[in-house]
């Protein structure tokens, strides 16, 4: 398959900003890295994206745009033609250079068992702003085939671990707004070839929460948007029963493939706390999901690969080398990165569309045949 220069988009559910990475791929075992950027929100823009996050559990159907949905839509699409076109004069790429962009796009809604799940975006508008075919809306078919429609980024884990000379098992964990886990059990090279078998060496799920229950607590309680350096946290202790009482949460013992909206979890269980405590016990939290989650895998994993923006807050690593039994690496010292690497993964999502191979598997979404997800858009 050809080499293509590809341009990844993630706005995530921490909605700190637009992560922009390029890489070289074929979509498939073959990945150079390209560079990468942040295109952050201002704070008027992340009032209409939490506007949007409020109203969306009311969708009965994800084509609907009430007001609120509609104005941020609209941001979504221009904030990332804007991200690219900076991206673009930044890096001195021309837009004829890139083959594809993958456009995640914003996810307000995620409830597959309702049949839904809505990332905002128009990928039509961005192509044409841009001039670059787009692909985008990932998630719908894995969900319309009976899928969690996420995580959709372990088939780019199994690539950047069949390049690295890991022994297996590993598994890489993201600490987005949501953590989720990836487990490559064998050989990940056939994992990443044209035609992936549905066999249990690629698994992949939801964890729990990552970074999005603590920094909606720090925000409310200090107006800053997340705990710097964990700090707020290593200054409290942790409320051992309000951790237990969090990790009573039925999610934890259903079975994987499974996935999280991003407002899954309430944090009224330490609206008791101080601030500091408080903080404390949901770092706590996610570093306990993750525990839970690595006890729910075939086998430990020989190393923790660490990417996602959790990964800069050593409070939650420290917790996480206390709670997990494994060896945890940063994705930094693989040469991955910890901050671009979803938005490499759509870029290289976006190529295996476009050779049309598949993006998400029996393992890792629970759907029930691999199947290629998103919608192509040429400018
Ligand atoms: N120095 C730091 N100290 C503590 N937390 C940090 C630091 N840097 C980043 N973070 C956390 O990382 C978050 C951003 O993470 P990331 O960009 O991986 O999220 P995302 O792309 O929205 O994720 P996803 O799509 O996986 O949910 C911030 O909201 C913050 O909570
Ligand atoms: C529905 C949705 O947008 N889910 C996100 C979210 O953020 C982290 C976690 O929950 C993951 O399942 C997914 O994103 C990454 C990029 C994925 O699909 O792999």
């Amino acid at each position: 398959m050809a080499r293509r220069l590809a341009i990844g988009l993630m706005s995530g559910t921490s909605m700190d900003g637009i992560d922009v990475a390029a890489i070289t791929t074929d979509g498939a075992g073959f990945v150079r890295f390209g560079q990468t950027m942040l295109r952050a929100y201002t704070e008027a823009e992340k009032q209409v994206i939490r506007a949007a996050l409020q109203v969306a559990p009311g969708l009965q159907d994800r084509a609907e745009r009430p007001p609120e949905l509609a104005l941020a839509e609209s941001l979504v699409t221009e904030t990332h033609a804007e991200a690219v076109n900076a991206f673009l004069e930044a890096t001195g790429y021309e837009a004829t250079d890139v083959a594809v962009i993958g456009f995640h796009g914003q996810t307000v809604f995620h409830a597959p068992d309702r049949g839904l799940t809505v990332q905002l975006g128009d990928g039509l508008a961005l192509a044409r702003a841009v001039g670059v075919p787009v692909v985008y809306d990932f998630r719908a078919a894995d969900v319309a085939a009976g899928g969690e429609g996420a995580p959709l980024v372990p088939i780019y884990h199994a690539a950047l671990v069949a390049r690295s000379e890991l022994p297996l098992p590993v598994a890489v964990l993201n600490i987005g707004g949501v953590a989720n886990i990836t487990y490559v059990g064998r050989s990940p090279a056939e994992m990443v070839g044209i035609e992936p078998e549905a066999g249990d060496g690629l698994l992949a799920f939801d964890c729990g929460p990552g970074n999005a229950l603590i920094d909606d607590f720090c925000l409310a309680r200090t107006g800053r948007a997340y705990d710097l350096d964990g700090r707020l946290a290593a200054a409290g202790r942790v409320d051992e029963a309000v951790l237990a009482a969090l990790m009573a949460h039925p999610f934890f013992d259903r079975p994987i493939p499974k996935s999280l909206d991003r407002n899954a979890f309430s944090r009224a269980a330490v609206d008791h706390l101080s601030t500091e405590d408080g903080a404390a016990t949901l770092t706590a939290f996610t570093a306990a999901a993750v525990a839970r989650g690595l006890a729910q895998l075939p086998e430990r994993p020989e190393t923790l690969i660490v990417a996602g923006g959790g990964a800069h807050n050593p409070t939650l690593t420290g917790m996480l080398k206390l709670r997990c039994n494994t060896a945890i690496v940063p994705a930094a010292d693989l040469g991955w990165s910890t901050d671009g690497l979803e938005a490499q993964a759509f870029a290289y999502l976006a190529v295996r569309h476009v050779a049309g191979l598949p993006i998400s598997f029996p393992g890792t979404t629970g759907v029930p045949v691999p199947t290629v997800g998103g919608v192509l858009a040429v400018p």
